[in-house]
């Protein structure tokens, strides 16, 4: 594709912008907290068509927020409060240039474009994998559809090496969905060519597999690592009904105080967090506190903040702890890795403490005062473990229950106790329905990235549970809900599950990428990528990388390639057994496992410490996803790298929505939440990915 391609390309009006409802009198504020008075955003610097659609997505949103029966005009005259500071400008278009975010070599696209020669490429793949041997022709049906979880034990005993049943060029393209019987049949080979040991089994003491797939007593009776919410939820994982056993019990976190409080540094960066302009749209705001002095929150909780290294407030912290003290709902979005869990969960803990919760497993019923939801096992787990840290000492006990483990496994921990439930949807509306906790004392709901639980087809199953038999109504019980990006779907939800008087909490710009992550776009067609991928992975050496794909399978199929081009690699996705999921991420987390292939499922929330890499080898189909993705490095003011293979072929769509994420960073704009991508005009990419 020439510039000329190119251009037309990224001007076609693929996706729309969105703006909060931040009209007249608007004031922003930066998160230290010094006023000013600012006038709106002025619209009439963008461009028209950024106007228009922005108008539009103002209609939106006023129609959103209507549904909790507010007046549909009150939107416009919604108080804006906020103080100062505004973005720090510093990060100089003009000076720097794209020293942040690169678009490199410069052309008029911006784009890089790799060298890219796709006979010699594939030349170069033929003597590729000719070297590498290990190939073995055909043999698909073994790899086929249903078939495929069944035969994890045939491919077992291969002995590692790709299947290739056609010629490099068929196979790249089919490398998703053909030839998994090669990809499975060399997954063993991947991860005990990788792991120098296998970490897992010291942890559970199952299971003779290594590196993280399948040992030969696994505990497993499921036909299926992929118990989705949908099949936990017709009883898939209850035995009630047909469907797969589950019986991995996931080893209990270490409990001894150094590692409930383990914790990585805040960045350089972190203070810069301070400049960020916050955004609150609604009535009668509590004033922000700067300090966590000011929240008053009891000894104890003040004890375990400071030894979770906690020493100052990140901005979404700032406002939304007096928000949730105050006993207001709130809907808040804030950059990834800025804090959001403990904005939630401190001001909970800390009214749990002040109303005088007690944990009791002598309780016939346990009914939980506060019930989390988030739309993965390990997003679940990792809020489970911040919710324990936090409630260290206390008589609130937290308890974790997701799916791909075994249900009795969560019933016990529930029977044990149980004041803040979190839970992945589908595991939580099995308990619910099986009647295993009451509802009646829930005073706190916290949906954690709600947008993504929409995406999923989450909705009905979240509206379920707010009307579930005894489950409070929201004028009852306080609803929070969270996420890095929010799309308008979301603000809909908004108007049915918080109170009409919420607060919306904006910091930074809407659906904005992290500051902290210099992102580069590089052109590399299909054919090139892996090559792409290895040369970098090369460069980058012994530092953490999370390398996204799109499908599961081609998940396997790049950790695959990867071990054998000797970089140390171990995969997550949804067709993985829950235990090989934690072991992939405690492989990836204490450096056994350098790089690790995801798809999206490790999208959101995931916080590893270290990970100062994020290639998208497949870019996702939508901006928020990839907002997300990159914001699994650059946290909590620590800086990092997301470089992205941009195919003109199947990532067209995404150009112009990049370019403006990508121009937004560079130019810090003090026009905050004046844009953001919509991703529903794009397709939905959780088909290939179970959430459970
Ligand atoms: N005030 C603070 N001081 C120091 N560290 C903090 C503070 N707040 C949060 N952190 C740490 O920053 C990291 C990121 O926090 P968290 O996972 O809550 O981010 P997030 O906003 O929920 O990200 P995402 O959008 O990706 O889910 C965590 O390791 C957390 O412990």
């Amino acid at each position: 594709m020439g510039d000329e391609d190119w251009e037309a390309e990224i001007i076609k009006p693929r996706m729309s912008s969105y703006v909060p409802v931040f009209e007249k009198d608007r004031y922003s504020s930066g998160a230290n907290g010094d006023t000013f008075n600012r006038t709106l955003a002025s619209l009439s610097e963008m461009d028209d068509g950024s106007s228009r659609r922005d108008h539009f997505m103002r209609s939106r949103f006023a129609a959103g927020r209507s549904l909790g029966n507010r007046d549909p005009g009150e939107s416009n005259t919604r108080e804006n409060t906020s103080t100062v500071g505004g973005f720090r400008v510093g990060r100089s278009f003009g000076n720097r240039g794209f020293s942040n975010n690169k678009f490199e070599e410069g052309d008029s696209s911006g784009f890089w474009r790799e060298s890219n020669n796709d006979r010699e490429d594939n030349q170069t793949r033929n003597r590729g994998f000719s070297k590498r041997g290990g190939c073995q022709d055909g043999n698909d049906s073994e790899a086929s559809g249903s078939s495929r979880r069944g035969g994890r034990g045939i491919f077992r005993g291969c002995c590692g090496g790709f299947v290739l049943g056609s010629p490099n060029s068929k196979y790249e393209q089919d490398e998703g969905t053909q030839h998994t019987g090669g990809i499975f049949g060399s997954r063993r080979l991947a991860l005990t060519g990788v792991g120098k040991g296998d970490t897992y089994q010291s942890r559970s003491g199952s299971g003779s597999g290594r590196g993280g797939y399948k040992g030969l007593n696994e505990e497993i009776i499921t036909g299926s690592g992929k118990n989705s919410w949908k099949s936990e939820a017709k009883g898939g994982e209850s035995g009630d009904t047909q469907g797969p056993k589950v019986t991995y019990i996931p080893p209990p976190p270490p409990e001894d105080e150094n590692s409930i409080f383990a914790h990585y540094q805040t960045g350089i960066n972190f203070d810069k967090y301070d400049a960020i302009l916050v955004e609150v749209s609604g009535h009668d705001v509590p004033p922000a506190i700067l300090t966590f002095e000011e929240a008053n929150l009891c000894q104890t909780l003040n004890s375990n903040i400071a030894k979770a290294g906690y020493t100052k407030l990140t901005p979404v912290q700032k406002y939304s702890i007096p928000i949730i003290l105050g006993g207001r709902d709130l809907m808040a979005c804030a950059q990834t890795g800025s804090g959001k869990t403990a904005a939630f969960l401190l001001p909970i803990l800390a009214h749990m403490m002040r109303d005088g919760v007690t944990a009791s497993r002598f309780k016939e019923l346990q009914e939980p005062e506060c019930i989390i939801v988030a739309p993965t096992r390990e997003l679940i787990s990792q809020i489970y473990l911040e919710a324990r840290k936090f409630s260290f000492g206390t008589c609130v006990r937290a308890v974790a229950i997701y799916g791909g483990t075994q249900l009795g496994h969560s019933i016990r921990q529930i029977v044990q106790g149980c004041n803040i439930l979190c839970a992945t949807p589908g595991r939580l509306m099995d308990i619910i329905r099986k009647e295993k906790i009451g509802l009646r004392q829930v005073k706190y709901i916290v949906l954690d990235e709600a947008d993504r639980m929409l995406d999923m087809g989450f909705g009905p199953e979240m509206k379920k549970l707010i009307s579930c038999p005894g489950m409070p109504s929201k004028e009852q019980r306080q609803t929070l809900m969270f996420s890095a990006t929010f799309p308008e779907e979301i603000q809909r939800l908004a108007g049915e599950f918080l109170k009409s008087d919420y607060l919306f909490v904006a910091v930074g710009q809407v659906g904005g990428a992290c500051r902290d992550v210099q992102q580069t776009i590089l052109q590399v067609g299909q054919y090139s990528k892996r090559e792409k991928l290895v040369e970098i992975l090369r460069n980058i050496g012994d530092e953490r990388t999370m390398v996204f794909v799109e499908t599961k399978k081609k998940a396997d199929f790049i950790a695959t390639f990867l071990c054998q081009e000797k970089i140390s690699t171990t995969s997550i996705h949804g067709d993985r057994e829950q235990r090989e999921r934690e072991q992939a991420l405690g492989d990836f987390r204490c450096g056994k496992c350098l790089a690790l292939v995801a798809t999206s499922v490790a999208a959101r929330g995931l916080d590893i410490e270290n990970v100062q890499h994020v290639i998208n080898f497949d870019l996702p189909s939508t901006i928020d996803e990839y907002v997300h993705r990159i914001g699994r490095t650059g946290r909590c003011g620590n800086t990092g790298r997301a470089i992205s293979f941009f195919d003109p072929e199947s990532d067209g769509h995404l150009a112009q929505p990049l370019v403006k994420v990508l121009s937004d960073n560079y130019q810090g704009k003090s026009s905050l939440n004046t844009a953001r991508f919509s991703s529903s005009q794009a397709p939905n990419p959780v088909d290939d990915e179970s959430w459970d």
